[in-house]
């Protein structure tokens, strides 16, 4: 029995399945509300401790998502409402898991992805809780299994062991989770949006995380060709390590350029510079979590990013919130966030908080070679508005005096005004093509809702012809171009994207040597 869904992290897996969803061991019921109490708090101290372990033995990300975790167990707001529960004599467990299991229905139900995909991390949480409470409950994940339920915790994935393979396969999760990034950036094969049918719990499966796909209780035949695509992929992905650390260069001989697309400043700390041209993309918005970041801590992230990459450009974008990617004090409520107050857009609309992100960029400047651009841009207005700001904060640090540079500004080029009069902004430093967004809008599919996943290809004539637009103003007027989106590092794409003219792209690091390879393959 096979069911498709979205490739969330690109791989093949075969091996036993593992039911993610089997509930923590049964829990002991104590006296009196004092006991349950004190069993409240020793299971929250253990689970705490236990993640604090792990934090220890963590890199970048891994150890940001376990902390975030920390801070919400030590939060009490969270166990607040268990504990009053407690007080009105419901024993420890069901107080906990009811005061969660509420939390989790108010994330679960927004419109929201992001919101959507932290409801992971409050499951996560509660069962962590309610492990420690059992007396043993702990199942471990055996090594090389595929872990198949309705979502995975960020503990359970960083947990497994994955050095003998395996994978994940959810029947609901989303590719914007906190454990989709991480197991992107491990190389671990996921698939998300499977969808409510059930397979069978038991026996092997196959793991098609390439195309998007599980098979249940698979046929001989089904195995045989898995393997040879198995195969392939890990014949591709070997054959393009050779490529890593070569600059990028067609068939015919055309250099193209190469970079990464960053979210954390951390995630430099796993890339050689000497295998990418820079910093195509840093998204910043990952930078604003639950709390907004100040002007230092930007500074510092900033920095570090701009030290790591020398003398090569590192382009920063100015935030993007809303959309797909709320940020609370910061983005509103809309019904249709995705065309509604996000980008640059909110950017203007808050300008106290844009003119932070501003003085930490203008002072980070002087410490490499800093590019920034807007996104969401629609209109030369909002472009000018945002340059302005700059100037405005140039001055104001200037006056006193105040280590800064002004570097040069661009724009995503992800609304389709902007690809069909291109003419209106030539007077930006550059144009960074967000393959992402401006397939969505011009497709008219949601990025995020796996229903549509069909209408949602960068390969599509009419997406093309507007990149191509945008190569070809962008070669005329002296503009460079490059792209950023994830098509960028897609090996199906790269072909159709150097045909429509471009020689600059940015991709997730871990796709630069698949992405080089590619390039190599091409005829252009
Ligand atoms: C790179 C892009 O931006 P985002 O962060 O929205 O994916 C894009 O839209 O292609």
């Amino acid at each position: 029995m096979r069911i498709d869904g979205i490739p969330a992290s690109p791989g093949y897996a075969e091996g036993p399945l593992f039911d993610l969803d089997q509930p923590p061991a049964a829990y002991q019921g104590k006296a009196n509300a004092t006991e349950e109490r004190a069993a409240l708090e020793a299971a929250i101290g253990k689970a705490v401790s236990r993640l604090a372990a792990l934090v220890d033995a963590a890199d970048g990300d891994a150890a940001g998502i376990l902390e975030f975790h920390i801070a919400m167990l030590e939060d009490d707001a969270l166990s607040g409402p268990a504990f009053a529960s407690i007080g009105s004599g419901q024993p420890a467990d069901a107080a906990w898991r009811a005061a969660l299991d509420s939390e989790v229905a108010g994330y679960e139900a927004s419109d929201q992805d992001y919101f959507r995909a932290r409801a992971a991390d409050l499951r996560d949480i509660r069962d962590q809780v309610l492990r420690a409470m059992g007396e043993d409950g702990e199942v471990a994940t055996p090594q090389g299994a595929i872990l198949y339920g309705e979502d995975i915790a960020p503990t359970r994935f960083l947990e497994t062991d994955w050095s003998e393979g395996g994978g994940i396969a959810l029947k609901r999760g989303s590719t914007a989770s906190h454990v989709a990034m991480l197991a992107r950036s491990r190389g671990v094969p996921m698939v998300v949006g499977l969808g409510a049918t059930a397979g069978p719990l038991t026996g092997n499966a196959l793991l098609d995380a390439e195309h998007g796909a599980i098979v249940f209780s698979p046929s001989p035949a089904e195995v045989e060709t898995f393997r040879q695509s198995a195969s392939s992929f890990a014949d591709r992905q070997g054959a393009a390590r050779t490529f890593l650390t070569e600059p990028a260069v067609t068939k015919a001989g055309t250099a193209v350029r190469v970079q990464v697309n960053i979210a954390y400043p951390s995630d430099v700390d796993g890339i050689d510079i000497a295998t990418c041209d820079g910093v195509g993309l840093m998204r910043t918005e990952f930078l604003f979590g639950k709390t907004l970041p100040d002007e230092e801590t930007q500074y510092h992230a900033y920095r570090k990013v701009l030290e790591w990459a020398g003398d090569k450009p590192v382009t920063i974008r100015t935030v993007d919130a809303g959309g797909d990617k709320p940020v609370p004090g910061f983005t509103v409520e809309e019904t249709n966030p995705f065309l509604g107050l996000r980008g640059i857009r909110l950017s203007l609309a808050r300008r106290d908080i844009f003119r932070v992100q501003i003085r930490a960029l203008l002072r980070a400047a002087i410490h490499g070679n800093l590019k920034v651009m807007f996104p969401m841009i629609a209109t030369s207005d909002e472009y000018s508005q945002a340059a302005a700001l700059f100037v405005e904060a140039q001055g104001a640090l200037a006056a006193r005096g105040v280590a800064h540079r002004l570097p040069p500004l661009g724009i995503m080029v992800e609304v389709p005004s902007v690809a069909l009069a291109p003419e209106a902004f030539a007077d930006v430093a550059f144009f960074s093509i967000g393959s992402n967004d401006l397939t969505q809008y011009v497709m008219a599919a949601a990025r995020d809702n796996a229903a549509v996943a069909h209408l949602n290809s960068v390969r599509h004539p009419a997406v093309l012809r507007l990149i191509a637009a945008v190569a070809a103003f962008g070669r005329d007027k002296g503009i460079p171009v490059s792209l950023c989106g994830d098509a960028g590092g897609d090996p199906a794409a790269i072909p159709a994207l150097l045909e429509a003219g471009l020689r600059d792209l940015s991709v997730a690091p871990a796709q630069l040597a698949m992405a080089k390879a590619a390039i190599a393959d091409v005829a252009v």
